[in-house]
């Protein structure tokens, strides 16, 4: 390999492989920190590429790195592959159809984010070795995004330590750089302990945990009015104390995902939530307890890094969707309810989009590269990339996978997640963080650059990782 086109010439010759590892993927769907399947697949398969793997880093058991190279820079691509609960569904269908009731499902397009890195760092590893160049290649596999925060633990292990650039990129139906912030978050437990009594018979005798979640909620909702614009809090009462309502429940925990744009607006809201709580237990005699569950940060973009990201997407250049591909997508466009539909410009946007939506007219499917146009808004999420992107220079971009208007988090976004569009789009992905990266092993000076731009940034504002000391990474309960 020894030219740009090199690396587009790898990913076709190679993409049947990719696709199967997608699918694979796809196909043993698994929640925070239970990547079981998924991790052991994936490093196993980066091994036998002859990459070094490094399995269960941080002391987080699905968490590993792949190495591969020598020498400065170190360039590292970010895998995840953790799926949600609730979301199983068969492939490429227009209707809602489970594969197992209730069961999980790639819901935000993880099988193609962990599959398009990994394919961006086979493609450096090919040029690195074709080439006779001097440079590392990483491929974090990086577990439990959705909810568990886990490159904020890695990040607090040391597992960056001594990375150059951090690339990654996130499916959507978009192809733009993902210029926006994201809102910070901690998310916590609070449990309540009370006293069990006959409901009828003694309840002068119980103390009721339940009712303590409920007034906690209460206040919280009273809260509401007087925190930043920005700012979420959204709850899940994950113990309601049992099933029989003829019994003062004792027991009762709810879990707390409190977001604003920075965390230290996080923390101060925090310790708000802590004081209503403990209201609660004072009016209901129960005792509290505040079991931090994770947290991340805001992330921080890198615009001299994006701007070369952005030169290798033009370069790459937009998926043309073929005539069966748009049919699909036109399928699942009806799928969608009003409020879906409308929302399609507002859900381009948060992933970098610029324009005003008038390039997609009776399209169902992105065939444009959006301009990049830096924004200093905040996307309304969260992605705990953004811990990396305070110690490491990073940039993130995103390309389309599926219908305009697929909301994540659906049956949609699952159905579409192994079709021929949404591996197109996933290397192209791999395309423009594979040459961003050689563009990097070539060009010391914008490397240079780069870093000169994180450290200004750092010099203004220090980080501190957001999860404390002795708090683990937990699967969902
Ligand atoms: N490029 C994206 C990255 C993450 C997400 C996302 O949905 N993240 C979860 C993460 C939740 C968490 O951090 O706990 C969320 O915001 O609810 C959406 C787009």
């Amino acid at each position: 390999m020894a030219t740009d086109s090199a690396v587009s010439n790898y990913l076709t010759s190679n993409r049947k492989r990719f696709e199967s590892i997608s699918q694979y993927v796809w196909e043993h769907p698994e929640t925070r920190y239970e990547e079981f399947e998924s991790a052991a697949f994936l490093a196993d398969e980066l091994e036998k590429e002859g990459f070094s793997v490094e399995r269960g880093v941080g002391g987080i058991e699905t968490a590993f790195v792949a190495s591969f190279g020598t020498g400065k820079p170190v360039i590292g691509f970010l895998g995840e592959f953790d799926a949600l609960s609730g979301l199983s569904q068969k492939a490429n269908l227009t209707k809602q159809e489970p594969i197992e009731p209730g069961g999980i499902g790639h819901g935000c397009g993880h099988n193609l984010l962990g599959t398009g890195s990994l394919a961006a760092a086979y493609a450096v590893k090919a040029y690195l070795s074709d080439n006779n160049i001097s440079g590392t290649v990483k491929f974090y596999g990086c577990p439990g995004e959705e909810g568990g925060s886990g490159k904020t633990f890695m990040v607090r292990e040391g597992v960056f330590d001594g990375l150059d650039i951090a690339l990654t990129w996130h499916p959507s139906y978009s192809n733009s750089i993902m210029s926006l912030s994201s809102l910070a978050n901690y998310q916590v437990y609070f449990r309540f302990k009370g006293v069990a009594s006959h409901a009828a018979n003694s309840p002068h005798l119980g103390r009721s945990a339940l009712d303590a979640v409920e007034l906690m909620n209460v206040g919280v909702n009273y809260l509401r009015e007087h925190v930043v614009q920005e700012a979420r809090m959204h709850y899940a009462i994950t113990n309601s104390g049992g099933f029989s309502p003829n019994v003062v429940q004792s027991e009762a925990e709810v879990l707390y995902l409190i977001r604003a744009p920075k965390v230290a607006q996080v923390d101060e809201i925090y310790k708000r939530v802590c004081k209503i709580a403990q209201g609660a237990a004072l009016m209901t005699e129960t005792e509290m307890t505040i079991v931090f569950d994770k947290a991340c940060s805001n992330y921080e973009p890198n615009r001299t890094l994006e701007t070369i990201l952005n030169e290798k997407l033009l370069e790459a250049g937009a998926v043309q969707p073929t005539e069966e591909e748009k049919e699909f997508a036109a399928g699942i466009w009806q799928t969608l309810s009003e409020g879906e539909k409308n929302n399609f410009l507002a859900g381009m946007k948060t992933f970098g989009y610029s324009g005003d939506g008038s390039e997609f007219g009776g399209k169902y499917l992105s065939d444009i590269i959006s301009d990049y146009v830096p924004s200093n808004e905040v996307m309304a999420g969260s992605t705990d990339v953004s811990d990396v992107s305070w110690i490491v220079p990073t940039a993130q971009l995103t390309t389309a996978t599926s219908a305009i208007g697929t909301p994540l988090h659906t049956w949609q976004m699952v159905t579409q997640g192994i079709g021929s569009f949404a591996h197109s789009g996933m290397l192209l992905s791999s395309e423009a963080m594979a040459n961003t990266a050689i563009h990097l092993y070539h060009h010391p000076e914008d490397l240079q650059a780069i870093k000169a731009e994180h450290e200004a940034r750092r010099a203004k504002e220090a980080y501190t990782c957001p999860i404390p000391e002795g708090v683990q990474p937990s699967a969902v309960k």
